[in-house]
């Protein structure tokens, strides 16, 4: 479903990936975990087209990425979230919701020149907007504007406006990030939920240990841009290699 491939990225001296490859499965959760500066949000920046690679391939779905534009990508059916919240404050939750498919519309709309939606239209995404909110247990905030929203909600709003539009391969940026331990296992289970319905990819950055052994099904460990150990949760987890170089992080 995606394939990385030989991807090198270098900032000036610094080598942040160097010729990473690994895929991931349809339908299921890849956790990117390392030390910090190990070329986890280099990897994410280079899927999502924020950062070109000096050579590599990126192959989701049998197109290469690296050869679209960047707003065809959403097209294809890609999505992410940000570690830091990126919504509208004023907007109500359902706007910002709505947004996410005014991401993925925006390059049709652009091209028939036709600039507002019909009425029929914005109740129809305000609908899919509004099922959503419902499978992610926000339905009693849609009328709320983000602002004033505890994180934990913001959080999930930000991953409703992701799945508009349905994509089908999702990348999580430190999706724990700021949660409590009760909203960390919450989200745990509304994403499985999410992950098992839309037979999505999950591509997900983070820290949060318990997060990743629940969640996903392959963890690909780096260090100093380098694949270090790629396999399941447990297998990876009393690798050798990634005990040294988390114990190295932490000396
Ligand atoms: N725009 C940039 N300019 C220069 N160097 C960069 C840039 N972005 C990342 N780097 C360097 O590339 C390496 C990988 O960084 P990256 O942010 O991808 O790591 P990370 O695994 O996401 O770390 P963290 O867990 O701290 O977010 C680091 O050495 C970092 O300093």
């Amino acid at each position: 479903m995606l394939e990385i491939a030989d991807v090198t990225v270098r900032f000036g001296g610094v080598l942040a990936l160097d010729r990473l490859s690994f895929s991931a499965q349809e339908g299921r959760v890849c956790a990117l975990i390392g030390p910090n500066g190990a070329g986890k949000t280099t990897l994410f920046n280079v899927v999502s087209r924020v950062c070109a690679p000096e050579s590599g391939r990126v192959v989701f779905a049998g197109q290469d990425l690296l050869r679209r534009r960047r707003h065809r990508i959403l097209g294809l059916g890609a999505a992410r979230t940000f570690q830091n919240l990126a919504l509208w404050p004023s907007m109500s939750v359902r706007e910002n919701v709505m947004t996410g498919a005014h991401i993925h519309a925006s390059a049709g709309l652009l091209r028939s020149g036709l600039r507002l939606r019909t009425r029929g239209e914005e109740q129809r995404l305000a609908r899919e907007a509004d099922e959503l909110l419902a499978s992610l247990d926000l339905a009693e905030h849609a009328d709320h504007p983000a602002t004033g929203l505890p994180f934990g909600t913001l959080k999930r709003v930000e991953l409703a406006r992701a799945l508009m539009g349905r994509p089908r391969l999702l990348l999580l940026d430190e999706p724990a990030g700021g949660l409590t331990h009760p909203e960390v296992d919450e989200l745990v289970l509304l994403l499985r939920g999410i992950v098992a319905e839309h037979a999505l990819t999950v591509l997900l950055v983070e820290h949060h240990m318990g997060m990743i052994m629940r969640l996903s099904d392959q963890v690909v460990v780096l260090d100093s841009g380098r694949k270090i150990a790629d396999g399941p949760p447990d297998e990876v987890r009393n690798d050798e290699r990634v005990v040294a170089a988390y114990l190295g992080a932490q000396a």
